[in-house]
């Protein structure tokens, strides 16, 4: 991988390589774009089987952080952050007090947050060496962000509803939920509130039966879930799941749930479009984690931050009037959407540096 190259095409700020032989951290803090603001984005712990791996899933991550953030309406850029190891037996405390101080290094142009294969426990080691850390388990903290990533799921559902059947009522409407962790159990709990048929799938039956028992769902083996009649088809556990395959299998009319990179290429959001299916962005619909921990910057406030999320529902919908108008997928509506943001604000400003007036200085 040619790594100017590669910043270059997609205008990356910053790549920073950390390394602490004692503790054996070995991190990457990727930072896209800062024209927004401070970038804020989780920190990663996965098994990259080479350096280039998680070079290119740092990068990835940063930019897909750049459009969420900038999409949500946040004054905050994208930047992202794997740490190279195996999050069930490579951690220690020491590293991540150490990856804390590189943390500080940025003095406030990287903000991190928690993500797969890291907890609150290792955000409040972080925040031993840096205030530039949100979701650890302090008063001020904003809390585990799965419950509020799930409401803002359940409105950007409502609102693909409405584009799609022209009401947003979801009472009788069957949906198929693939993956009920974190995030779908709790956006079930909403959809079955509301009278939705739901139909799950996971690849942890203890999942599947909790599910079951309290929703009174339907239980699929996890490859059915592509081929269940449904209005509804909400992605919930894994990236890459719509494409050519699944693409022919899919009966529903709606695709929207909280799995990142949903499009195993952007090819198959066009064909999304074509077939007249209505995509909901997924870094439009899974913002609601993301705008919860960005509260914190401004002293949390859950009813503040709860009223910030239902807005996904009306930016789904103005997403939703570009693409008609336009004649473009909703994934180009959407990014479309970000970038104009970015490119407003780049008129009057470019890169973040912290300084006394910023919020930032007040943590
Ligand atoms: N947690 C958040 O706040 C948040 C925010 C934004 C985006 N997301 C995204 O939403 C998705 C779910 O996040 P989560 O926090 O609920 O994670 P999670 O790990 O709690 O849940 C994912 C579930 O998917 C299941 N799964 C894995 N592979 C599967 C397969 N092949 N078929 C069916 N089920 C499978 C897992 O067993 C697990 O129960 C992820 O893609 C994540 O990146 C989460
Ligand atoms: C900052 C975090 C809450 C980000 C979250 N992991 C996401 O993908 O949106």
């Amino acid at each position: 991988m040619k790594i100017f190259n590669y910043m270059e095409t997609y205008d990356y700020e910053q790549l920073v390589f950390c390394q602490d032989e004692q503790s054996g951290l070995k991190a990457i803090i990727a930072i896209h774009d800062t024209t927004l603001g401070p970038a804020l984005g989780g920190t990663r712990m996965w098994t990259y089987k080479t350096e280039e791996e998680a070079i290119e899933d740092a990068l990835r991550l940063a930019r897909g952080m750049t459009y969420k953030n900038a999409a949500a309406g946040l004054d905050l850029g994208g930047g992202k952050t794997v740490i190279i190891g195996d999050p069930k037996k490579d951690k220690n405390p020491e590293m991540f007090r150490a990856f804390g101080r590189y943390v500080q290094g940025l003095n406030g142009r990287y903000i991190t947050a928690e993500d797969v294969g890291t907890t609150e426990e290792d955000m409040d080691l972080i925040y031993t060496e840096t205030d530039y850390v949100t979701g650890t388990s302090g008063a001020k903290s904003s809390g585990n962000p799965s419950p509020v990533t799930a409401f803002g799921v359940y409105k950007g559902v409502k609102a693909a509803a409405k584009e799609a059947f022209g009401d947003d009522s979801l009472e009788g409407k069957t949906i198929a939920v693939q993956g009920v962790g974190n995030v779908a159990y709790n956006l079930c709990e909403h959809l079955h509130k509301e009278g939705a048929k739901l139909v799950v799938t996971d690849i942890n039956k203890e999942a599947v039966q909790r599910a079951v028992e309290a929703f009174d769902a339907e239980a699929v083996d996890p490859d059915d879930i592509y081929d269940v009649d449904c209005d509804i088809y909400s992605p919930c556990a894994l990236g890459a799941v719509i494409n050519d395959d699944t693409i022919k299998r899919l009966k529903a009319k709606v695709i929207a749930g909280s799995a990142n990179n949903q499009l195993q290429e952007s090819r198959h959001g066009d064909i999304l479009f074509e077939k007249g299916i209505v995509y909901a962005p997924d870094y439009v619909i899974n913002s609601g984690g993301v705008i919860n921990v960005a509260d914190e910057l401004h002293g949390y406030n859950q009813k503040r931050a709860l009223n910030k999320v239902k807005t996904i529902y009306d930016t789904l919908l103005r997403v939703f009037e570009i693409s008609k108008r336009d004649q473009i997928p909703s994934y180009i509506a959407a990014d479309r959407m970000a970038e104009e943001r970015i490119a407003a604000k780049k008129q009057s400003r470019s890169q973040f540096l912290l300084n006394e007036h910023h919020i930032l200085s007040r943590r």
